[in-house]
Parts: structure tokens; C-alpha cells; sequence
């Protein structure tokens, strides 16, 4: 499913800001996510990297500029200035009664056209759906799926897209251990073949196994750092202060220790 080589882009932010009513959500953001780099954006709940996500994926009225940077093996067709992106949004509840079903999430997510032109999901989709135990779910509603079932199938639909750019809120909620391992598996091998990630993720010890760099964003970018550079401080900050070393039991914290805001 994930091809050997990816051109991903990288991303420059300059001066983002965001204002909804009387709140700033994002306040001057100035940052690069480099090419083929697996970026985590950590910080406090309502600390806005959702809609720092959002932002990057233009779905905001935000100010200032935000350019992606396509290399041109990325680029899907002779005309086309932009690349493939798959995004996955945070597992949010979802209204079960909604008249959708699997193959019809399917068909409307990879077609431009109509879905009553073809009901026949390509072999390449069914295969993909036979790999994480969907194919005999397709005809029920996605509102009856559970989480970690949307979950996998939200990534497997990003993946089908043949992105050169993941932008992910928090894609392993919901999931067990071994779907976590899949997906990482998965999301893995698209960094080693070059596909830029960025992705939203609470759990500490996935960035810190997986991750090449590590934004801190709390309304305004707090610090960029290299997540070997950013668990070292951490770990070392925390021993100063209370003896103890980044363990299991302290990574699902939103609380960085050399950060106060
Ligand atoms: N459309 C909107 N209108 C007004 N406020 C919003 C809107 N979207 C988000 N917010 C507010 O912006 C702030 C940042 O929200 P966001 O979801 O980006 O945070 P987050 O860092 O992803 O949080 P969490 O870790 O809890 O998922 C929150 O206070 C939220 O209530």
C-alpha cells in the first residue's frame, strides 16, 4: 500500500495567527516542518494544535501565510502545483444514526465523481479493507463502527489517497495495542520511504520512539525542538526536581517541566 520512495514536502509558517470572537487561538506562529520528518505537536489541552492541524489544511480564516513546499516528484498530475494530503481528525462522538455506510464513506472519500456513477470499490480498496478486518463490514453504518474500526479505517482511506503529507490528530485514540502497533508500523514506513507527518499525539513515549522533532504550542509556538534533544531536558529536568526518570507512568502528561507558561 505504501509505495518504496515519497517526495514529501515541507512546510513553512509565517506569522499564523488565529482570532475566533473575543479568544486568540493561534498567536503569531513562525515555524518550518522539514521535508520527510515525522513532527509531533505537543502541549496542554485547548492549547489550539488541533486547530493549529486545521489551520495548516486551510480550513480556518486564519491571517498570515502558510505555504507547502511540493517537491515536484509529489505532484499528482501534469497541471497540478500540489501533492496528495491525508488528514485524519480527532475521534470526535459521532451521530450513529447518520445514513452512511463504509463503502459509501469509501467511494465519496477516493471519488471526484458522483458515487451512483460506481458502486464497485476498486480490488486495490478491498484488499486494504480484507487487511484490517473491514471488508465484511462495508454495508453497515460508519456510525456503528467502533472507535478503533473508524480509526483504522480513517487511515487506511488517508493512505489510499497516495499522500506525500499526513497531518494526524492524536490517530491512535481509540485503538488497542496491537491496532496502535499496525498504525505504526504503517506510519513508520511511510517516513522511511520520505512522506513528511505531522501529528498531534499526547502519548510521550510514541513521540519519543517515533518522532524526529517536537513543537510545544501553547496559542504561540513555545519551542521547537529535536525530540532527542526535547526528551533528554525533560528527563533530566525531572530527575533534578523529583528524582525520577521519563517513565510510562508520566507519559500521557500535557505538562512539559521546562515550560511554564
Ligand atoms: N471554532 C471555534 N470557535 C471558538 N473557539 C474554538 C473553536 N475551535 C476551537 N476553539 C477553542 O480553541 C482552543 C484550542 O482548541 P484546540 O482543539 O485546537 O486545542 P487542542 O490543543 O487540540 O486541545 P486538546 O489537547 O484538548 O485536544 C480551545 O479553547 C477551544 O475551545
Amino acid at each position: 500500500m505504501i509505495p518504496s520512495l515519497i517526495s514529501g514536502p515541507s512546510l513553512t509558517l509565517d506569522n499564523v495567527s488565529l482570532t475566533i470572537g473575543s479568544q486568540r487561538l493561534l498567536d503569531a506562529i513562525h515555524c518550518e516542518f522539514e521535508s520527510g520528518q515525522w513532527h509531533a505537536v505537543l502541549g496542554p489541552n485547548g492549547g489550539g494544535k488541533s486547530t493549529l492541524l486545521k489551520t495548516i489544511l486551510g480550513l480556518t480564516p486564519h491571517s498570515g501565510s502558510i505555504k507547502v513546499n511540493w517537491p515536484k516528484e509529489a505532484l499528482t498530475g501534469a497541471k497540478s502545483k500540489r501533492g496528495n494530503i491525508g488528514y485524519i481528525p480527532q475521534l470526535m462522538p459521532f451521530d450513529a444514526s447518520l445514513p452512511i455506510s463504509v463503502r459509501d464513506y469509501l467511494l465519496m472519500s477516493l471519488s471526484s465523481r458522483p458515487i451512483w456513477f460506481k458502486r464497485k470499490l476498486p480490488k486495490t480498496v478491498e484488499t486494504a479493507l480484507e487487511h484490517i478486518q473491514l471488508k465484511d463490514k462495508l454495508d453497515r453504518r460508519i456510525g456503528d463502527l467502533s472507535g478503533g474500526e473508524r480509526q483504522r479505517l480513517m487511515l487506511t482511506t488517508a493512505m489510499l489517497q497516495n499522500p506525500s503529507l499526513l497531518i494526524l490528530d492524536e490517530p491512535m485514540t481509540g485503538l488497542d495495542k496491537t491496532g496502535q502497533q499496525e498504525t505504526l508500523s504503517l506510519l513508520s514506513k511511510f517516513h522511511q520511504a520520505g512522506g513528511t507527518i505531522v501529528m498531534v499525539e499526547h502519548d510521550w513515549n510514541i513521540v519519543k520512539n517515533h518522532c524526529d522533532q517536537v513543537y510545544w504550542i501553547d496559542s504561540s509556538l513555545k519551542l521547537k525542538q529535536s525530540a532527542t534533544e526535547f526528551f533528554e531536558q525533560a528527563a533530566s529536568s525531572n530527575q533534578e526536581k523529583q528524582g525520577i526518570e521519563l517513565s510510562p507512568s508520566m507519559s500521557q502528561t500535557a505538562n512539559h517541566p521546562l515550560i511554564t507558561s
